[in-house]
């Protein structure tokens, strides 16, 4: 296939809204293709912007101060990174003509739990658990009656679990809502989920571009409170399983368009395939594509956002485990056993300037069989402190 890149010009511009460790990724790979990168979050230093060539810090939730920097720095291509931005600031500079990765729309519908769970379930068709939507306390102890005990309670718009919880008892109600209600994002109004207790769960990452759309090898993965603690690739499962989830993947990506790459996950259960959610952005989960494969899913999100071929080498198994801080730090140090650099392993650290006790730091890469990249990986990060 012949194409010519956009690269042989330089005024391409990427702008990160959310300078995480996902966004440091991305940035460093669109370094490698020579393009400029714009970091922004709402605090200084954070990993992204220790990378990308300029970094800004801003409300992420001001329109007026998003759009102001958008406007600035007029970027080619505008990457979502977190869920809690102001989704007028993207609309608008949608608007302006600048091109929101995958497109406003999507990152309206998916940052709101409501939104992507009525459009999968209702306008796709997709299998979910069941749901609903509460304002107080009073309609929560309704919907959990009508959804049945367990269930699982989070604000409609949140991530890595803050403020989710799972009901066992009709006694714990009170507290969910109080935990909800602490977290950060918006907890005006709550899902209620029929807890599936579901086999496995997976994350399908699926990249899309105008002209095709790929899957990366099934990644598994372990959640703790609500928070991803261990994944793997490949996850193991029938055929006939694996091509329900890459069929509801396709449906659910590109019901929402554009380009770039997407984390759907999934429940699984016997022959049952549940949606669960979809990042339309790389997924923490995914880091485990750093070891596996020849096109990590940041390299794969950003040749889609630049409408590239999307080909890659799945290299073989591997898995991942988040390291969480013990401690709260302002010069945050962490130790890192030798065990971490043998051939097959490696460690990436953020660099995030402060450490809270469960804020993720680092992760540790195994290269191996599934079940031994699993321990080494659990291992590493077990024996790390900081
Ligand atoms: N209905 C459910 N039944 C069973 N388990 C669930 C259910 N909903 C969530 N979970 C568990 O909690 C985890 C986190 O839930 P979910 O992905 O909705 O939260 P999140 O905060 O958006 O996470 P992230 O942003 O890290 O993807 C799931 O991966 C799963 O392990
Ligand atoms: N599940 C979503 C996810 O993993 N997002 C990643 O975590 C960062 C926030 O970390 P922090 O809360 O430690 O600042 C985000 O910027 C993103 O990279
Ligand atoms: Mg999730």
């Amino acid at each position: 296939m012949v194409f010519t890149t956009p690269l042989k010009s330089n005024s391409i511009k990427i702008m990160l809204l959310g300078s995480g460790e996902l966004g440091k990724e991305v940035v460093m790979e669109a370094a490698r293709l020579g393009i400029e990168t714009v970091a922004v979050d709402s605090y200084p230093h954070a990993p992204a912007h220790l990378v990308a060539n300029t970094a800004h810090v801003v409300n992420m939730k001001d329109r007026e101060a998003l759009l102001e920097v958008i406007r600035r720095e007029r970027p080619s291509f505008i990457l979502p990174e977190i869920e809690a931005l102001s989704i007028e600031a993207l609309e608008d500079a949608e608007k302006e003509g600048f091109h929101v990765i995958p497109n406003a729309e999507a990152v309206k519908k998916t940052m709101n739990r409501k939104n992507i769970r009525d459009f999968a379930a209702k306008e796709l068709g997709l299998l979910t658990s069941r749901y609903r939507f509460v304002k107080s306390l009073e309609e929560l102890q309704a919907a959990a009656g009508e959804i049945g005990i367990p269930c699982v309670v989070k604000p409609v718009m949140s991530s890595s679990g803050h403020g989710q919880s799972i009901i066992r008892s009709e006694a714990e109600l009170n507290r969910a809502w109080e935990h909800a209600k602490e977290a950060r994002g918006d907890a005006s109004e709550l899902i209620v989920e029929e807890f599936i207790p579901f086999d496995y769960e997976i994350t399908l990452l699926t990249a899309r571009t105008e002209k095709e759309t790929v899957f990366c090898e099934p990644i598994g993965h372990h959640q703790e409170d609500g928070d991803y603690v261990l994944s793997w690739q490949p996850m193991a499962m029938t055929e006939a399983t694996l091509q329900k989830a890459r069929h509801m993947a396709k449906t659910i990506t590109d019901g929402l368009g554009g380009r770039g790459i997407f984390g759907v996950e999934f429940f699984i259960q016997g022959e049952e395939v549940y949606f669960s959610e979809v990042s339309p952005r790389p997924h923490d989960t995914g880091m485990v594509t750093l070891i596996t494969q020849s096109q990590s899913e940041f390299a794969l999100h950003v040749r889609a956002v630049l409408g590239l071929p999307l080909d890659f080498v799945f290299y073989g198994p591997g898995a991942s485990a988040a390291f969480k801080s013990r401690q709260e730090a302002s010069v945050p140090v962490l130790d890192v056993p030798d065990t971490a650099f043998a051939k097959n392993s490696f460690i990436r650290v953020f660099g995030k300037p402060v450490s809270h006790v469960g804020r993720r730091m680092a992760v540790a890469l195994v290269f191996d069989e599934v079940e031994k990249a699993k321990n080494r990986a659990e291992e590493i990060v077990s024996l790390m402190n900081g």
